[in-house]
Protein backbone atom coordinates (compact mmCIF):
# COMPACT_ATOMS: atom_id res chain seq x y z
CA UNK A 1 0.00 0.00 0.00
CA UNK A 2 1.02 3.55 -0.80
CA UNK A 3 -0.03 6.46 1.51
CA UNK A 4 -0.01 9.75 0.66
CA UNK A 5 -0.47 12.90 3.12
CA UNK A 6 -1.02 16.45 2.06
CA UNK A 7 -0.68 19.23 4.60
CA UNK A 8 0.78 22.45 5.93
CA UNK A 9 2.41 20.63 8.68
CA UNK A 10 4.20 18.06 7.42
CA UNK A 11 5.93 17.53 10.67
CA UNK A 12 2.48 16.61 12.35
CA UNK A 13 3.13 13.44 10.45
CA UNK A 14 6.44 12.17 11.89
CA UNK A 15 5.15 9.48 13.93
CA UNK A 16 3.97 7.79 11.45
CA UNK A 17 7.77 7.25 10.78
CA UNK A 18 8.01 6.00 14.08
CA UNK A 19 7.54 2.56 16.21
CA UNK A 20 5.29 -0.27 14.56
CA UNK A 21 4.35 1.63 11.90
CA UNK A 22 7.54 3.02 11.33
CA UNK A 23 8.96 -0.62 11.03
CA UNK A 24 6.28 -1.78 8.05
CA UNK A 25 7.85 1.62 6.19
CA UNK A 26 11.28 -0.10 6.15
CA UNK A 27 9.91 -3.51 5.66
CA UNK A 28 8.83 -2.16 2.33
CA UNK A 29 4.75 -3.22 3.98
CA UNK A 30 4.08 0.46 3.15
CA UNK A 31 5.67 3.35 1.38
CA UNK A 32 5.09 6.80 2.93
CA UNK A 33 4.79 10.15 1.17
CA UNK A 34 4.21 13.52 3.34
CA UNK A 35 3.91 16.67 1.08
CA UNK A 36 3.84 20.49 2.37
CA UNK A 37 0.84 21.87 0.56
CA UNK A 38 2.82 25.32 0.28
CA UNK A 39 5.31 23.92 -1.94
CA UNK A 40 2.21 24.50 -4.64
CA UNK A 41 1.98 28.20 -3.78
CA UNK A 42 3.02 30.93 -6.00
CA UNK A 43 2.78 33.24 -3.96
CA UNK A 44 5.78 35.21 -1.84
CA UNK A 45 3.23 34.64 1.54
CA UNK A 46 2.81 31.27 -0.12
CA UNK A 47 -1.21 32.29 1.11
CA UNK A 48 -3.27 28.68 1.47
CA UNK A 49 -6.18 30.11 2.78
CA UNK A 50 -8.87 33.21 2.06
CA UNK A 51 -11.68 34.47 3.80
CA UNK A 52 -15.17 32.34 3.25
CA UNK A 53 -18.16 33.24 0.52
CA UNK A 54 -21.03 34.19 2.58
CA UNK A 55 -18.91 35.18 5.48
CA UNK A 56 -18.28 33.83 9.16
CA UNK A 57 -16.07 32.99 11.02
CA UNK A 58 -12.26 32.08 10.21
CA UNK A 59 -10.63 31.19 7.26
CA UNK A 60 -11.83 28.56 4.16
CA UNK A 61 -8.48 26.65 2.02
CA UNK A 62 -7.75 27.88 -1.29
CA UNK A 63 -9.46 25.41 -3.89
CA UNK A 64 -6.81 26.62 -6.61
CA UNK A 65 -3.61 25.25 -4.10
CA UNK A 66 -5.06 22.07 -3.81
CA UNK A 67 -6.04 21.36 -6.95
CA UNK A 68 -2.32 21.48 -7.71
CA UNK A 69 -1.63 19.57 -4.89
CA UNK A 70 -3.68 16.80 -5.22
CA UNK A 71 -2.60 16.64 -9.07
CA UNK A 72 0.88 16.19 -8.20
CA UNK A 73 0.42 14.03 -5.60
CA UNK A 74 -2.21 11.68 -7.27
CA UNK A 75 -0.80 11.92 -10.85
CA UNK A 76 -2.25 8.62 -13.31
CA UNK A 77 -2.62 6.03 -10.58
CA UNK A 78 -5.93 5.10 -9.34
CA UNK A 79 -6.64 6.23 -5.46
CA UNK A 80 -8.76 6.90 -2.85
CA UNK A 81 -8.89 10.24 -1.68
CA UNK A 82 -9.45 10.43 2.09
CA UNK A 83 -10.59 14.12 3.46
CA UNK A 84 -10.51 14.53 7.23
CA UNK A 85 -13.35 16.83 8.45
CA UNK A 86 -15.73 17.36 11.50
CA UNK A 87 -19.13 16.55 9.17
CA UNK A 88 -17.54 13.71 7.68
CA UNK A 89 -19.26 9.94 7.73
CA UNK A 90 -17.89 8.12 10.94
CA UNK A 91 -14.85 6.43 10.46
CA UNK A 92 -14.96 3.08 12.38
CA UNK A 93 -13.12 -0.75 12.07
CA UNK A 94 -15.02 -1.78 9.02
CA UNK A 95 -13.81 1.66 7.21
CA UNK A 96 -10.09 0.87 8.16
CA UNK A 97 -10.97 -2.82 7.18
CA UNK A 98 -11.99 -1.57 3.82
CA UNK A 99 -9.55 0.91 3.14
CA UNK A 100 -6.79 -1.75 4.27
CA UNK A 101 -7.48 -3.43 0.93
CA UNK A 102 -6.79 -0.44 -1.14
CA UNK A 103 -3.48 0.03 -3.00
CA UNK A 104 -3.05 3.75 -2.55
CA UNK A 105 -4.60 6.19 -0.02
CA UNK A 106 -4.10 9.81 -0.26
CA UNK A 107 -5.06 11.83 2.91
CA UNK A 108 -5.82 15.87 2.24
CA UNK A 109 -5.37 17.82 5.56
CA UNK A 110 -7.34 20.78 5.88
CA UNK A 111 -6.99 23.96 8.59
CA UNK A 112 -8.55 26.80 9.30
CA UNK A 113 -12.72 26.26 8.74
CA UNK A 114 -11.86 23.24 5.83
CA UNK A 115 -11.17 23.18 2.62
CA UNK A 116 -13.47 24.81 -0.29
CA UNK A 117 -16.03 22.35 -1.01
CA UNK A 118 -14.83 22.37 -4.77
CA UNK A 119 -11.86 20.26 -4.10
CA UNK A 120 -13.46 17.14 -3.14
CA UNK A 121 -16.42 18.07 -5.69
CA UNK A 122 -13.94 18.33 -8.68
CA UNK A 123 -12.07 14.72 -7.42
CA UNK A 124 -15.20 13.15 -7.33
CA UNK A 125 -15.33 12.70 -10.70
CA UNK A 126 -11.47 10.91 -10.89
CA UNK A 127 -12.35 8.24 -8.05
CA UNK A 128 -13.70 7.65 -4.48
CA UNK A 129 -13.38 10.49 -2.19
CA UNK A 130 -14.33 9.92 1.23
CA UNK A 131 -15.24 12.81 3.98
CA UNK A 132 -14.58 11.08 7.26
CA UNK A 133 -14.83 12.31 11.02
CA UNK A 134 -12.81 10.42 13.72
CA UNK A 135 -15.23 11.30 16.67
CA UNK A 136 -17.90 13.53 17.89
CA UNK A 137 -15.28 16.14 19.05
CA UNK A 138 -13.87 19.54 16.71
CA UNK A 139 -10.24 19.37 16.53
CA UNK A 140 -7.98 22.08 14.54
CA UNK A 141 -6.95 20.25 11.66
CA UNK A 142 -6.92 17.21 9.45
CA UNK A 143 -3.33 15.98 10.85
CA UNK A 144 -4.29 14.01 13.86
CA UNK A 145 -7.12 12.33 12.36
CA UNK A 146 -4.82 11.00 9.72
CA UNK A 147 -2.45 9.63 12.31
CA UNK A 148 -5.28 7.74 14.24
CA UNK A 149 -6.52 6.35 10.38
CA UNK A 150 -3.18 5.44 9.02
CA UNK A 151 -2.40 3.74 12.27
CA UNK A 152 -5.84 2.00 12.35
CA UNK A 153 -5.67 0.66 9.13
CA UNK A 154 -1.98 -0.22 8.51
CA UNK A 155 -1.77 -2.75 11.07
CA UNK A 156 -4.16 -4.19 9.53
CA UNK A 157 -2.11 -5.12 6.68
CA UNK A 158 -0.58 -8.73 6.41
CA UNK A 159 2.81 -8.80 7.93
CA UNK A 160 2.27 -5.31 10.20
CA UNK A 161 1.08 -7.12 13.30
CA UNK A 162 3.50 -9.46 14.83
CA UNK A 163 0.39 -11.62 16.12
CA UNK A 164 -1.99 -10.88 13.24
CA UNK A 165 -4.59 -13.01 15.10
CA UNK A 166 -5.51 -10.17 17.11
CA UNK A 167 -5.92 -8.08 13.91
CA UNK A 168 -9.06 -10.48 13.71
CA UNK A 169 -9.96 -10.15 17.62
CA UNK A 170 -10.10 -6.79 17.72
CA UNK A 171 -12.63 -4.84 19.84
CA UNK A 172 -15.13 -4.15 17.07
CA UNK A 173 -14.32 -7.31 15.20
CA UNK A 174 -16.91 -8.75 16.29
CA UNK A 175 -18.82 -6.24 17.43
CA UNK A 176 -17.87 -6.21 21.39
CA UNK A 177 -15.75 -4.34 23.49
CA UNK A 178 -13.15 -6.42 24.97
CA UNK A 179 -12.97 -7.67 28.21
CA UNK A 180 -9.74 -6.46 30.88
CA UNK A 181 -6.77 -8.01 30.67
CA UNK A 182 -3.86 -9.41 33.15
CA UNK A 183 -0.17 -10.37 33.29
CA UNK A 184 2.47 -11.01 36.18
CA UNK A 185 2.35 -11.05 38.84
CA UNK A 186 -0.57 -12.50 39.95
CA UNK A 187 -1.22 -10.50 43.21
CA UNK A 188 -0.45 -6.52 42.78
CA UNK A 189 -1.27 -3.81 45.50
CA UNK A 190 -4.00 -6.32 47.05
CA UNK A 191 -5.78 -6.76 43.38
CA UNK A 192 -5.46 -10.33 42.01
CA UNK A 193 -5.65 -11.63 38.81
CA UNK A 194 -8.92 -13.52 38.57
CA UNK A 195 -9.03 -17.48 39.14
CA UNK A 196 -10.06 -18.77 36.34
CA UNK A 197 -7.53 -17.22 33.91
CA UNK A 198 -4.97 -19.26 35.68
CA UNK A 199 -7.24 -22.69 35.68
CA UNK A 200 -6.09 -24.02 32.73
CA UNK A 201 -9.44 -24.26 31.37
CA UNK A 202 -9.82 -22.86 28.34
CA UNK A 203 -13.85 -23.56 27.92
CA UNK A 204 -14.35 -21.76 31.28
CA UNK A 205 -11.60 -18.86 30.42
CA UNK A 206 -13.62 -18.09 26.70
CA UNK A 207 -17.08 -18.06 28.41
CA UNK A 208 -15.58 -15.55 31.46
CA UNK A 209 -13.95 -13.43 28.86
CA UNK A 210 -17.30 -13.55 26.63
CA UNK A 211 -19.16 -12.17 29.53
CA UNK A 212 -16.66 -9.54 30.67
CA UNK A 213 -17.07 -8.25 27.08
CA UNK A 214 -20.68 -8.25 27.32
CA UNK A 215 -20.68 -6.51 30.86
CA UNK A 216 -18.30 -3.86 29.50
CA UNK A 217 -20.04 -3.50 25.94
CA UNK A 218 -23.24 -3.18 27.50
CA UNK A 219 -21.86 -0.86 30.28
CA UNK A 220 -20.05 1.66 28.08
CA UNK A 221 -21.58 0.32 24.43
CA UNK A 222 -25.09 -0.78 24.37
CA UNK A 223 -25.48 0.91 20.96
CA UNK A 224 -23.10 -2.07 19.77
CA UNK A 225 -24.95 -4.20 21.56
CA UNK A 226 -28.43 -3.18 19.62
CA UNK A 227 -26.27 -2.85 16.43
CA UNK A 228 -25.36 -6.50 16.78
CA UNK A 229 -27.10 -9.09 14.36
CA UNK A 230 -29.73 -11.41 15.74
CA UNK A 231 -27.76 -14.58 15.79
CA UNK A 232 -24.82 -12.77 16.83
CA UNK A 233 -25.70 -13.88 20.83
CA UNK A 234 -26.10 -17.10 21.64
CA UNK A 235 -28.16 -18.61 24.56
CA UNK A 236 -25.20 -18.58 26.69
CA UNK A 237 -24.77 -15.02 26.07
CA UNK A 238 -28.37 -14.48 26.68
CA UNK A 239 -28.28 -15.86 30.39
CA UNK A 240 -25.46 -13.28 31.08
C1 LIG B 1 -19.24 27.74 8.46
C2 LIG B 1 -18.95 27.88 9.95
C3 LIG B 1 -20.09 28.50 10.72
N1 LIG B 1 -18.65 26.56 10.52
C4 LIG B 1 -18.28 26.70 11.92
C5 LIG B 1 -17.90 25.39 12.49
N2 LIG B 1 -16.80 24.82 11.73
C6 LIG B 1 -16.48 23.53 12.21
C7 LIG B 1 -15.01 23.31 12.11
C8 LIG B 1 -14.24 23.44 13.21
C9 LIG B 1 -12.87 23.20 13.14
C10 LIG B 1 -12.28 22.83 11.95
C11 LIG B 1 -10.82 22.59 11.91
N3 LIG B 1 -10.48 21.62 10.87
C12 LIG B 1 -9.95 21.97 9.67
C13 LIG B 1 -9.76 20.81 8.94
C14 LIG B 1 -10.20 19.73 9.73
C15 LIG B 1 -10.25 18.35 9.52
C16 LIG B 1 -10.79 17.55 10.51
C17 LIG B 1 -11.27 18.10 11.70
C18 LIG B 1 -11.92 17.26 12.72
N4 LIG B 1 -12.43 17.77 13.86
N5 LIG B 1 -13.01 16.78 14.56
C19 LIG B 1 -12.91 15.63 13.90
N6 LIG B 1 -13.39 14.41 14.33
C20 LIG B 1 -12.21 15.89 12.72
C21 LIG B 1 -11.88 14.86 11.79
N7 LIG B 1 -11.65 13.94 11.12
C22 LIG B 1 -11.18 19.48 11.92
C23 LIG B 1 -10.65 20.27 10.94
C24 LIG B 1 -13.05 22.71 10.81
C25 LIG B 1 -14.43 22.95 10.90
C26 LIG B 1 -17.17 24.63 10.34
C27 LIG B 1 -17.58 25.94 9.74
Amino acid sequence: MRIDVVTIFPGYLAPLREALLGRAIEAGLVELGVHDLRDWTHDVHQAVDDSPYGGGPGMVMRPQVWGEALDAVLGEEPARLVVPTPAGRPFTQATAQAWAAEERLVFACGRYEGIDQRVVDAYADRGPVDEVSIGDYVLVGGEVAVLVMVEAVVRLLPGVLGNPVSAQEDSFSDGLLEGPAYTRPVSWRGLDVPDVLRSGNHAAIARWRRDRALERTAARRPDLLDALPPDALDRADRAF
